[in-house]
C-alpha cells in the first residue's frame, strides 16, 4: 500500500466547555491512502461529520496531528497549506445547495480550474471544462451553459465531482454524496466515485449511515459511535466478522449483509437500535487496539 495523503493521530475536538462538553471526536486515528476508500460509518451524532470537518481543516483538534504526505499540518507554512486545501475537496450532501444557482455550469468549473491549474489558458481552459464533463458522464455541449436549477440532482452531484477534479484533487471527502438523490442515480454516482478513485488515484473519506454502500465503495471501514472508533479494518472482513457490539448494531439493521444498498430493507430499523445500542454502551469502555487497524472487545 502507497504511503498515506492524510493521516489523523490520536486526533480529539469537543464542543463547549464543562458539564455541557460534547465529545464530537476522541482519540481518532486513521489514514487515507492514493487510490483506497475509507467508509466511516455511524448512526447520526456518533461524529462522523466532525472527523470530515477536522480532515477540511474546517475545525482545528484540541489535541492530536493531522499529517500531510507526512508532514504535520501545523508546520507545513502558508505555501503548504494552500496546496492542501486544493489537494482535499468535499462533496456534500445536498448537491444543489453546494453549487451557486446563478452561475453556469461553465463558469462553476471555470473558477476552481483558475485556481488549481493557473497555468491553462484560453482554449485549453474550454477544453479541460468539456474533459472535466466528458469524465463525470456529462456531454459537455448540452450542459455547459446551463444553471444548476436546469439539472437533475444526479448531474448536479456530477457536477461538483467534476469541480473537485478541477481544483485537482487527491483527496475527496464524501459526506453522505448519494442519501438526497433518487435511488435510481445513486450507483451511478457510487460508480464515478470508484472511478475517480481505480483512474486518478483519488484518495476517499466515504461518510455514510449505510453499511451497503460502504461495501459497495471502500476497501477498508472505520465504525464510529459516540465520538469513538469502536471497530476499524477490511470492510469485508468487519461486516462479516462484526467484533464490536455496535457494527453488530448496525449490520443487524441490514438483515442481510449483502442486501443491495437501494433496498429499502438496507435502512436502521428504529426499533431495533435501543435494546441493541444499551448493549454496546455497555461494551464501549472495554475497547481496546489489537492490531494497527483493528480494535476488538477485551476478552472479560
Ligand atoms: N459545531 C458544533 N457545536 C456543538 N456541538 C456539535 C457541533 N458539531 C457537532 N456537534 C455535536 O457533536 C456530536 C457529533 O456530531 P457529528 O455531526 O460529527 O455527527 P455525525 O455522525 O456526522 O451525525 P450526522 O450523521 O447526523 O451528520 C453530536 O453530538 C453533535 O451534536
Amino acid at each position: 500500500m502507497q504511503e498515506p495523503i492524510i493521516a489523523l493521530e490520536q486526533v480529539s475536538k469537543s464542543f463547549g466547555h464543562g458539564s455541557k462538553a460534547v465529545r464530537a471526536a476522541h482519540d481518532i486515528s486513521f489514514a487515507l491512502h492514493p487510490g483506497r476508500t475509507l467508509a466511516l460509518v455511524g448512526e447520526s451524532g456518533s461524529g462522523k461529520t466532525t472527523c470530515a470537518r477536522l480532515v477540511m481543516r474546517e475545525y482545528r483538534p484540541d489535541s492530536g496531528r493531522i499529517l500531510f504526505r507526512g508532514k504535520d499540518l501545523n508546520a507545513i507554512g502558508a505555501a503548504g497549506l494552500k496546496e492542501y486545501r486544493r489537494a482535499v475537496q468535499m462533496i456534500f450532501q445536498d448537491p444543489f445547495a453546494s453549487l451557486n444557482p446563478a452561475h453556469t455550469v461553465d463558469f462553476i468549473l471555470r473558477r476552481p480550474l483558475a485556481l488549481g491549474r493557473p497555468h491553462l489558458k484560453g482554449r485549453a481552459v474550454d477544453e479541460t471544462i468539456a474533459d472535466l464533463l466528458r469524465r463525470v458522464e456529462l456531454n459537455p455541449g448540452a450542459v455547459v451553459r446551463k444553471h444548476p436549477h436546469e439539472l437533475s440532482g444526479g448531474q448536479r452531484q456530477r457536477i461538483n465531482i467534476a469541480r473537485t477534479l478541477a481544483m485537482g484533487a487527491q483527496v475527496i471527502v464524501a459526506d453522505e454524496p448519494t442519501s438526497m438523490l433518487d435511488v435510481s442515480v445513486r450507483l451511478e454516482v457510487l460508480n464515478l466515485l470508484n472511478e475517480m478513485k481505480r483512474d486518478l488515484g483519488v484518495a476517499l473519506l466515504y461518510i455514510t449511515h449505510d453499511l451497503a454502500t460502504a461495501r459497495y465503495v471502500a476497501e477498508d471501514i472505520l465504525v464510529m459511535y459516540a465520538g469513538q472508533i469502536v471497530e476499524w479494518g477490511d470492510v469485508h472482513q468487519v461486516l462479516t466478522n462484526p467484533q464490536h457490539a455496535y457494527t453488530r448494531l448496525l449490520l443487524s439493521a441490514v438483515p442481510d449483509p449483502e442486501i443491495r444498498f437501494d433496498d429499502p430493507g438496507a435502512r436502521l430499523d428504529p426499533r431495533a437500535v435501543d435494546a441493541i445500542r444499551r448493549e454496546a454502551r455497555l461494551l464501549q469502555d472495554r475497547v481496546v487496539e489489537i492490531g494497527p487497524n483493528h480494535f476488538t472487545r477485551q476478552a472479560a
